[in-house]
């Protein structure tokens, strides 16, 4: 199996995978209600997921990428039902990502082999993805020792790799200092502009404002807006958007 098409060159435009719609979508655990009756249509672009702590953002992207699954309502992928070559077309970078014990480089290769990409391919392929999210100099580092900004870009050179047509990241800057967030923005930038749909949550305004198209508010495991970036944060509709926005809904 060659499932690797040119990573920065998403089959978006072949296959479309977008829009992601979410029907009365819920998400219950042991009797207690997570998240609650959410509609959502997702376009293409960055979409931002925003909201206090425990409003139920990286359960909403769990949902979405399919690692969890609604205890009500239906999700769909430009009308289909998640399936496992959907799943293929989707990468997720958490806030602390799982690498191997290995090299940097040897993390981007096992990625590909296991994608079935030739093995004479895969160390080119590779350091070209650390070239591009500024690790060449790092091909050889173990992954556990590297730092945790150096870290969150190898997670994303190792998702470049897959050529997603859909990303999500949750909270990938949380930890890290200006230079490394600078970084790591600059990362999603790649994706965006090689067509990958951007579904990110931040607990940081300023982000949000550099790099939102559209804006989800969350509260308490309810969807209480989505909108446009522009108008979110000039004139969010409810109570709590706007206190979030003033920064005064405790994070
Ligand atoms: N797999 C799970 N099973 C049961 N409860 C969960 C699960 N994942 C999350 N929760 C609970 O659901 C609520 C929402 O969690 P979630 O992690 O989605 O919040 P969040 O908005 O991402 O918060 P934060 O900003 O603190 O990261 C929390 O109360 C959490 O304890």
């Amino acid at each position: 199996m060659n499932d690797l098409t040119q990573p920065g060159m998403p089959r978006t435009a072949v296959d479309p995978m977008l829009p992601l719609t979410l029907a009365g979508v819920g998400f219950a655990h042991r009797g207690q209600h997570l998240l609650h009756d959410i509609d959502l249509r997702l376009g293409a672009g960055r979409t931002l997921i925003m909201g206090p702590n425990g409003a139920g953002k990286s359960l909403l992207m769990r949902l979405c990428h399919g690692l969890l699954t609604p205890t009500s309502g239906t999700i769909r992928w430009n009308g289909r039902v998640p399936n496992p070559p959907l799943a293929l077309r989707q990468a997720m970078v958490f806030q602390r990502p799982v690498l191997l014990k290995r090299s940097a480089l040897a993390n981007l290769t096992y990625v590909l082999a296991i994608r079935g990409c030739p093995r004479r391919q895969r160390k080119a392929r590779a350091q070209a993805a650390l070239e591009r999210f500024g690790l060449a100099q790092l091909a050889q580092r173990p992954a556990p020792v590297l730092s945790g900004g150096e870290q969150q870009r190898l997670a994303l050179a190792r998702a470049w790799l897959l050529a997603p047509d859909v990303l999500f990241l949750d909270e990938p800057t949380s930890a890290l200092d200006p230079a490394a967030i600078r970084a790591v923005e600059e990362a999603v930038d790649h994706f965006h502009h090689s067509g990958t749909k951007i579904v990110m949550t931040t607990h940081d305004l300023n982000q949000a404002r550099r790099l939102a198209d559209d804006v989800v508010f969350l509260n308490a495991g309810r969807l209480l807006e989505h909108s446009p970036a522009e108008r979110f944060f000039a004139a969010p509709e409810s109570s709590e958007a706007a206190a979030f926005v003033r920064g005064e809904l405790p994070w």
